[in-house]
């Protein structure tokens, strides 16, 4: 019998400064009442001003990673961040195949200070083989842009993007995030039958290092709770929200947010 504690988990990178990758998730688990677990794919040396330098675990060891954990207690959910080289992805496929738990996949492509973090020959098979496995998908503007090919300039381009996602590259649904474009904080969500807008004011900081990773972990908690993926993305984006405005300003570079801000259910 599975554990009545939800449990999630994060296929991601390390960031030892804490702003990002499998920390930020494991933060966001925790607050959120949710048990985490995490297989690492990569250790980066990154912190608020950039990343340093990225060491990749070999697709094996990912392998053994995942092995332990689905061989004894599985996850209710889980997610992926960063993914380096195609042979993790087909590691990862593998066990998403194998488990029907929800899947959420946030294709982390440039870390926010600008720093490659996937192969770019990666990229075909992430968007042909990856992500239609995934109950739902959440990529910011730049990463809409790479896997669709198209330029995204307006909330029109954003529908058309979503299009493609659900009908050529057969996602189950998408989540793109606004983050990088002017004005509000627009993020949208697009399922089968309809779609939902969810937007917030922009909060004028430069600490948004590992939003993207935290709103989905926030989202893959919740989906460890059996919530629907409505009310996931409405608590997403709320949290994160808090978390940017009361960012705790650590660092010299772009700081991370704040994981006990948020106090709704
Ligand atoms: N300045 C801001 N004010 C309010 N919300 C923001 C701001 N910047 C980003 N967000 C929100 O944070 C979430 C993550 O979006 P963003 O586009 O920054 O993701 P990302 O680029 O994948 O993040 P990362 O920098 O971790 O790679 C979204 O809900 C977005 O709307
Ligand atoms: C490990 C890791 N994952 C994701 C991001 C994206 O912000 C990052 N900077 N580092």
């Amino acid at each position: 019998m599975a554990s009545a504690l939800p449990i999630a988990l994060t296929i991601a990178g390390t960031d030892p400064s804490g702003g990002a990758g499998v920390l930020a998730d494991i933060k966001s688990f925790q607050s959120r009442g949710v048990y985490g677990m995490s297989a690492v794919t990569s250790l980066t040396a990154q912190n608020t001003l950039g990343v340093q330098d990225v060491f990749n675990v070999p697709a094996g060891f990912l392998d053994a990673q995942l092995g332990s954990i689905f061989s004894d207690e599985a996850p209710h959910a889980m997610k992926s961040g960063m993914i380096a080289t195609e042979e993790m992805m087909h590691v990862i496929r593998r066990y998403a195949d194998e488990h029907s738990i929800p899947f959420v996949i946030d294709p982390v492509m440039i870390s926010t200070s600008g720093h490659n973090l996937i192969d770019e020959g990666a990229i075909d098979y992430l968007r042909d083989s990856l992500l239609p496995l995934a109950a739902t998908v959440t990529p910011n503007i730049p990463e809409a842009e790479k896997l669709t090919g198209i330029t995204i300039e307006s909330e029109a381009d954003i529908e058309k993007a979503a299009k493609i996602f659900m009908d050529e590259i057969g996602v189950e649904s998408v989540i793109i995030k606004g983050g990088h474009l002017k004005g509000d904080a627009v993020d949208y969500l697009f399922q089968k039958d309809d779609s939902l807008k969810l937007s917030s004011e922009r909060i004028d900081t430069g600490h948004t290092h590992g939003t993207g990773c935290t709103f989905s972990a926030v989202i893959t908690a919740e989906l460890a709770k059996d919530r629907t993926l409505e009310d996931a993305f409405r608590t997403g984006k709320k949290y994160i929200t808090e978390a940017i405005r009361k960012t705790p300003e650590l660092g010299r570079g772009q700081g991370p947010v704040n994981h006990f801000a948020y106090k709704g259910e």
